[in-house]
C-alpha cells in the first residue's frame, strides 16, 4: 500500500493505525485489543531484548520461565491489591465441553505465580540475591480503547523478580534498572524519557515505592509510562513468608523488586519519530538500516547494476550493517522509495548507469531527506557515519518537541490552561494525595482527567514559600503532570 491517507498532526489516532499497518508491524485481529505481530515488529522487539538481556545478564538475573496460569485462590491470595484489577483478570472455565473444577487465571503479572516458589527456595541467606527474569506475554481484558503496542489485552514483556537480604541492595537494584529501561528509550528508541518516582496513589499498591520513566506524546498531549521498576519491600514477604535465616542464625524476611518494560515501548518510538510518509525507524532498532535499490536505464545492462547492488549489500553486511536490495522486477524505482519510507529504513542506497560509471552511490536519508553521492570506497564508514548521525537526529529532535511541550505552572488556572493547550506540566505539589484526587475529580472529562505522571528525580529548585499549584499549602516537590494513555 503506497501513501498514507492520514497525516500525523490532522488526525493522530487514524495516522497511528495507517502507520503500524502500512509498515506492515501488525496486523489486526478479529478480538478486540489482540493484534498480530509482524516481523517488522518482532524484529525490533528482538534487538532490545538482546540488549536488555545481556545487561542484566551482567547483573546476574538467570533465565526462568513459569507457567501462564494460576490458580483462583493463589491470586487471590493478595487480595488488598488485586481487587483493583479484578475485571482485567482472565479466566479458563472449561476444557472440551466439561467445565473445570475451578476456574484457572490467566497471569496477568507473576507474582502470585512465583512467589510461592521463592517462599521454597530461600532457605538461608547464602540462597540470596534471587534473580529471576522471565520474557513472556501476560493478559489484562482491559476495557479503554485498545491502541496497538500501547494498550493491548494480550502484551510481550519481561518481568523481573528479584529477593535481597538488605533493603540497601534492592534499593541499588531498582535504580540499576530503571537506568537500562532510560537507554531501551533514549539510546535504542531515541525517544526522551524522565526518570522518577509514581506517587503513593500511582504507585504499585502492593508494593513499597515505583519508579519509572515517563516519556510524553507531544501530538495528543498525553504522557506515556515507558517502563516501570518497584521495589517491593518486604510486603510480598510477608505474604508468601519468604525469608531466610541470617548468618547469626535469625530468621528474616527477604526484600523484593519486580520490573518490567513491554512492547507498549515500540508504540512509543512509531508514535515519536513517524511521519506522513509512514514509520521513521531509529537505526539502533531498525531490522533493516539500508536498502539498496537498483535503478536501470533503457537498454543498459540492467544486470551489472543489480550486480554491483548485490555487492554493496555484501560489502555493508560484512561490516555488520543490516542491508538488503530490492530488485523486485515488477516495481518501479519510485514504488520501491515509497515501500522502503512508508517501513522506515533508515538509508536508501539508489544505484543507476551513472552512479556506476563514477564509482559511487546515491545516498538518501529517510529522517531530513537529505540527498549524498558517496564515493564506493568510502561506503561502509560513511554509512555508518550517517547511521549513528541518524540516531542522534531524531534524539534530539524528539527532545527538543518534548521539551517544547513543557510548562512551569504555579496556579490552577496556569493549569488548566496548559492541559488544554496539550502541555507537559511541571507544577509544585504538596504532596498530598487528597489533592491528587481533588486534581482528578476536577479535570475529569472524555478526554480522561490529569494525574501526576511522576515526581522526576530532578527537581528544580523549590524556592521557600512556594505553594501547591492546586492547593495553595506549601509545596514540597515539583511534579510532572498531565493526562496519560
Ligand atoms: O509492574 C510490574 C513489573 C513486573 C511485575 N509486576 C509488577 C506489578 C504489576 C501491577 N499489576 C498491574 N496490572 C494488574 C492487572 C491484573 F489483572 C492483576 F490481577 C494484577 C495486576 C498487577 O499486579
Ligand atoms: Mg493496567
Amino acid at each position: 500500500k503506497l501513501g498514507m491517507a492520514y497525516k500525523k498532526d490532522d488526525n493522530f489516532g487514524e495516522w497511528y493505525s495507517e502507520v503500524v499497518v502500512n509498515s506492515e508491524m501488525i496486523e489486526y485481529y478479529d478480538i478486540s485489543g489482540c493484534y498480530i505481530l509482524r516481523p517488522w515488529a518482532m524484529e525490533i522487539w528482538e534487538l532490545l531484548k538482546e540488549f536488555f538481556d545481556a545487561e542484566i545478564k551482567k547483573l546476574k538475573l538467570k533465565p526462568y520461565y513459569f507457567p501462564l496460569f494460576v490458580t483462583e485462590n493463589v491470586l487471590q491470595k493478595e487480595k488488598d491489591h488485586i481487587e483493583g484489577f479484578a475485571p482485567e483478570v482472565a479466566w479458563v472455565t472449561k476444557s472440551g465441553k466439561s467445565d473445570l473444577e475451578a476456574p484457572i487465571a490467566i497471569r496477568p503479572t507473576s507474582e502470585t505465580v512465583m512467589y510461592p516458589y521463592f517462599s521454597k527456595w530461600i532457605r538461608s541467606h547464602r540462597d540470596l540475591p534471587l534473580r529471576c527474569n522471565q520474557w513472556c506475554n501476560v493478559v489484562r481484558w482491559e476495557f479503554s480503547n485498545p491502541t496497538p503496542f500501547i494498550r493491548s489485552r494480550e502484551f510481550l514483556w519481561q518481568e523481573g523478580h528479584t529477593a535481597f537480604a538488605t533493603k540497601e541492595e534492592a534499593d541499588e537494584e531498582v535504580l540499576q534498572i530503571l537506568e537500562l529501561y532510560r537507554r531501551i528509550y533514549e539510546e535504542f528508541l531515541a525517544v526522551p524519557v524522565s526518570k522518577g518516582r509514581k506517587s503513593e496513589m500511582e504507585k504499585f499498591a502492593g508494593g513499597l515505592y515505583t519508579t519509572s520513566v515517563e516519556a510524553f506524546i507531544p501530538n495528543t498531549g498525553r504522557g506515556v509510562q515507558g517502563a516501570t521498576s518497584h521495589c517491593l519491600g518486604q510486603n510480598f514477604a510477608k505474604m508468601f513468608d519468604i525469608t531466610f535465616e541470617n548468618d547469626k542464625g535469625s530468621r528474616s524476611m527477604v526484600w523484593q523488586n519486580s520490573w518490567a518494560y513491554t512492547t507498549r515501548s515500540i508504540g512509543v518510538m512509531v508514535m515519536t519519530h513517524g511521519d506522513d510518509k509512514g514509520l521513521v525507524l531509529p537505526p539502533r532498532v531498525a531490522p533493516l538500516q539500508v536498502i539498496v535499490i537498483p535503478v536501470p536505464y533503457k537498454d543498459v545492462d540492467t544486470t551489472a547494476i543489480v550486480n554491483e547492488c548485490k555487492k554493496t549489500v555484501d560489502t555493508l553486511e560484512k561490516a555488520g550493517i543490516r542491508a538488503d536490495l530490492d530488485t523486485r522486477e515488477n516495481y518501479s524505482p519510485g514504488w520501491k522509495y515509497s515501500h522502503w519510507e512508508m517501513k522506515g529504513v533508515p538509508l536508501r542506497i539508489e544505484i543507476g548507469p551513472k552512479d556506476m560509471a563514477n564509482n559511487q552511490a546515491r545516498v538518501v536519508r529517510r529522517d531530513n531527506g537529505a540527498k549524498a553521492d558517496i564515493p564506493t570506497a568510502d561506503l561502509v564508514e560513511k554509512i555508518n557515519g550517517l547511521l549513528d548521525e541518524i540516531q542522534k537526529n531524531l534524539f534530539e529532535t524528539a527532545k527538543q518537541k518534548r521539551d517544547a511541550c513543557l510548562k512551569v505552572v504555579n496556579t490552577w488556572d496556569e493549569f488548566i490552561a496548559a492541559l488544554n493547550d496539550k502541555k507537559l506540566i511541571l507544577a509544585p505539589w504538596c504532596d498530598e494525595e487528597e489533592v491528587e484526587k481533588d486534581v482528578k475529580a476536577r479535570t475529569k472529562g472524555e478526554l480522561g482527567a490529569a494525574k501526576t505522571l511522576c515526581t522526576p528525580f530532578e527537581q528544580p529548585d523549590l524556592p521557600e514559600g512556594t505553594t501547591c499549584f492546586a492547593s495553595g499549602k506549601p509545596a514540597k516537590k515539583w511534579s510532572f503532570w498531565g493526562r496519560s494513555y
